[in-house]
């Protein structure tokens, strides 16, 4: 049997970043990007100690393919023609993914492990926080925090744009102590960097019983983290009175919506709503869900085509 499967999806440029979500969302671990852009801005000149002219690289002339890695635990078969689908659909959020084909390949963990070891380093993702790969002996500087994760196993690895987004909103709000829940926890990084920053009891939830998991993996890397309570939720459903400080969520805009009135509900007067995950064609309908399910938004933050969202639950004063 083989350990990985690579879906690769042909799409445009513009295209590769929420095409990339999609992989990541379905339970890719690792995701590669191959976009002509990137060569087009290469001039010849000096590359470190080379000259390199980039006309005499071999590469794509035009379009992007996305690669994610998904690991032996998912059936990839029966994902394909959802991944198709939700390509396609970015043409509603004013995306062009054409071509859109998509097509998948039997990988064997060698290469794999060692293409990502290559690929994957410390990465600082915010002022204070870099992520590490687990096997990555790195000696922080006085104002770092480490979140360590193994890749291999977790859904996203700190670095896209939503997660950072995430990681931001985080940075920003925590003030230390606070109750929080984790919506859509995947590999379990936001509770691990919540943890870091100070955050109190954490419970996360996701719907998809692999993520859950990778994210105990990760928790257990993470001294800080070891609290963190954990399990498969879809959403907020079934949960009342929480009585939180801070709810994460980063998942697309649709899945969003329906989550509006049980954060409300789950959240103190005076607690915020961190949201991310919306391309930028949904932000003035998630925005306008947030207020008119009585939040107040206190920043919306932007990494390329994505957006996050600060809002919080006004006190009986305001
Ligand atoms: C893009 S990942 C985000 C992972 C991580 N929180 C981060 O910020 O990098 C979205 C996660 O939401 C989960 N998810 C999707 N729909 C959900 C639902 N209805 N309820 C709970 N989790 C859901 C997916 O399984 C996936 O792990």
């Amino acid at each position: 049997m083989n350990d990985w499967t690579a879906v690769t999806v042909e799409t445009s440029t513009e295209a590769v970043d929420a095409v990339s979500y999609i992989l990541t969302d379905t339970g890719a671990a690792g995701i590669q990007i191959e976009d002509a852009a990137d060569f087009a801005k290469l001039k010849p000149g000096r590359y470190g100690d080379e000259i390199i002219d980039p006309s005499s690289i071999p590469h794509r002339q035009t379009g992007a393919a996305v690669t994610g890695y998904y690991p032996s635990s998912v059936f990839v078969p029966e994902l394909l023609p959802g991944i198709k689908q939700r390509v396609l659909k970015l043409k509603d959020f004013g995306l062009d993914p054409m071509p859109a084909e998509v097509k998948s390949e039997a990988i064997e963990n060698q290469d794999w492990k060692t293409a990502w070891e290559k690929y994957y380093h410390p990465v600082r993702v915010t002022r204070t926080l870099t992520v590490v790969p687990e096997w990555e002996d790195y000696q922080p500087s006085s104002d770092e925090k480490l979140l360590i994760l193994d890749p291999g196993m977790a859904f996203g690895t700190g670095t896209h744009p939503t997660t950072q987004l995430m990681l931001q909103a985080l940075e920003l709000t925590v003030r230390g102590g606070e109750s929080m829940l984790d919506v859509g926890t995947g590999s379990g990084v936001l509770s691990i960097a919540a943890k870091l920053l100070g955050v109190g009891k954490i419970k996360a939830y996701d719907i998809d019983e692999v993520a859950v998991r990778s994210a105990k993996k990760n928790l257990a890397l993470n001294p800080a983290a070891k609290d963190v309570e954990i399990g498969v939720n879809s959403l907020l459903d079934g949960i009342h009175d929480q009585d939180a400080d801070l709810i994460v969520a980063n998942i697309l805009a649709e899945i969003i919506l329906p989550l509006i009135p049980q954060a409300y509900e789950n959240l103190k007067p005076g607690g915020h709503f961190l949201t991310s995950g919306i391309i930028n064609d949904k932000f003035d309908e998630v925005a306008q869900g947030l207020r008119d399910g009585g939040f107040k938004i206190d920043e919306t933050m932007r990494i390329k085509d994505w957006y996050g969202i600060i809002a919080h639950k006004p006190t009986h004063a305001e």
